[in-house]
């Protein structure tokens, strides 16, 4: 994978999660896990799991696209570990879930869906 952001090497991986000590959840490329860079920020590690349905094509485009995408409410890819089967994303973390959870209530806000209470209302 060709990118401009910073690569870390498995090792990097592991002493940045603490050898994957603490899981935050679980998506379709599989386990996401808390890390600390060296500077002391926040991260959360995305790590490819072999059996991934949605499989290393699908990891890199969404690489790719936060590569291109830079807006201020999405989050921003930090770097990449991509060392023989060990695929992974490191990403700014973000104290409110993930990005898509983050793009449906930019959505929801922008379609005008949350009463006045603030309920949401799903549309899609
Ligand atoms: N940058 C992040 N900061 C904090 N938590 C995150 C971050 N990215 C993911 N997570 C956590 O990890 C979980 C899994 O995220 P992931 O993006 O892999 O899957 P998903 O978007 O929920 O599902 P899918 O992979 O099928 O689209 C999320 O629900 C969230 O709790």
């Amino acid at each position: 994978m060709k990118s401009k952001h910073q690569a870390f090497s498995y090792t990097e991986i592991l002493n940045i999660t603490d050898n994957f000590k603490t899981i935050i959840g679980e998506g379709g490329f599989g386990k996401v896990y808390v890390g600390i860079l060296q500077d002391h920020t926040q991260v959360a590690v995305k790590l490819l799991s072999p059996s991934s349905m949605q499989g290393y094509k699908e990891f890199q485009s969404e690489a790719q696209l936060l590569t291109v995408v830079h807006h201020r409410n999405l989050v921003s890819l930090i770097g990449y570990c991509d060392e023989g089967e060990i695929k992974a994303l490191i990403y700014e973390y973000m104290v409110n879930g993930n990005l898509q959870q983050l793009l449906s209530v930019v959505l929801a806000w922008d379609l005008g869906v949350y009463s006045s209470q603030g309920i949401r209302f799903d549309f899609f």
